[in-house]
């Protein structure tokens, strides 16, 4: 373990894992919008929720996509949260009908900042840590608090040395 970082575990998610994880936060979410169980648009916030809002946008056939900005962390240490770009204004209204899609909630401090913006809208994510549950409407899998959620478009594949290594 490295004693810099403040996660014990990782949780190491492939393309695989997160197209279906994304597909069960559709069916999730399928029908429970609220006009006639659909949705008006996905608002993705950038850039962890694109991935799983182009797959809910695939699976629920929402064709009105826009994203927000939000910035937090850097590497594994958390800033302050701040709204780097907005999604259109006369779009979203108070959120009514609008779903908000992010990979994972943590601390809860990203969603907090979009549900004061957009406070009808319904907040989704595809993974969820205990201090930020309390802030979605629907996830998929929690993992505890000391987890850290590594995504494919973190990772690349590289060679490692065996542990009996030629020297
Ligand atoms: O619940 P919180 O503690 O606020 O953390 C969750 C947020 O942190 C990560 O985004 P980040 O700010 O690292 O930006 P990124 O999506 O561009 O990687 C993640 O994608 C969530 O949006
Ligand atoms: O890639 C990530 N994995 C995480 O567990 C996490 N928590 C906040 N932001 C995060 N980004
Ligand atoms: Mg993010």
């Amino acid at each position: 373990m490295n004693d810099r970082l403040p996660h014990e575990k990782g949780f190491h998610v492939s393309w695989d894992q997160i197209h279906r994880d994304s597909r069960a936060l559709a069916w999730r979410l399928d029908g429970h919008g609220p006009d006639d169980g659909n949705w008006r648009a996905i608002v993705a916030i950038t850039r962890g929720g694109l991935v799983p809002a182009m797959i809910v946008s695939r699976e629920l056939d929402i064709r009105v996509v826009d994203t927000i900005s939000v910035k937090s962390y850097s590497h594994q240490s958390r800033g302050e949260a701040k709204v780097t770009k907005s999604p259109q204004a006369d779009l979203m209204g108070d959120g009514e009908g609008i779903l908000v899609i992010d990979d994972l909630v943590d601390t809860g401090k990203t969603l907090e900042l979009v549900h004061k913006l957009y406070p009808k809208a319904h907040f989704a994510t595809v993974y969820a840590k205990p201090s930020g549950r309390p802030m979605v409407n629907t996830y998929v899998t929690e993992v505890s608090q000391d987890t850290w959620i590594f995504f494919p478009w973190d990772m690349a594949l590289q060679y490692v040395q065996p542990y009996r290594g030629a020297d």
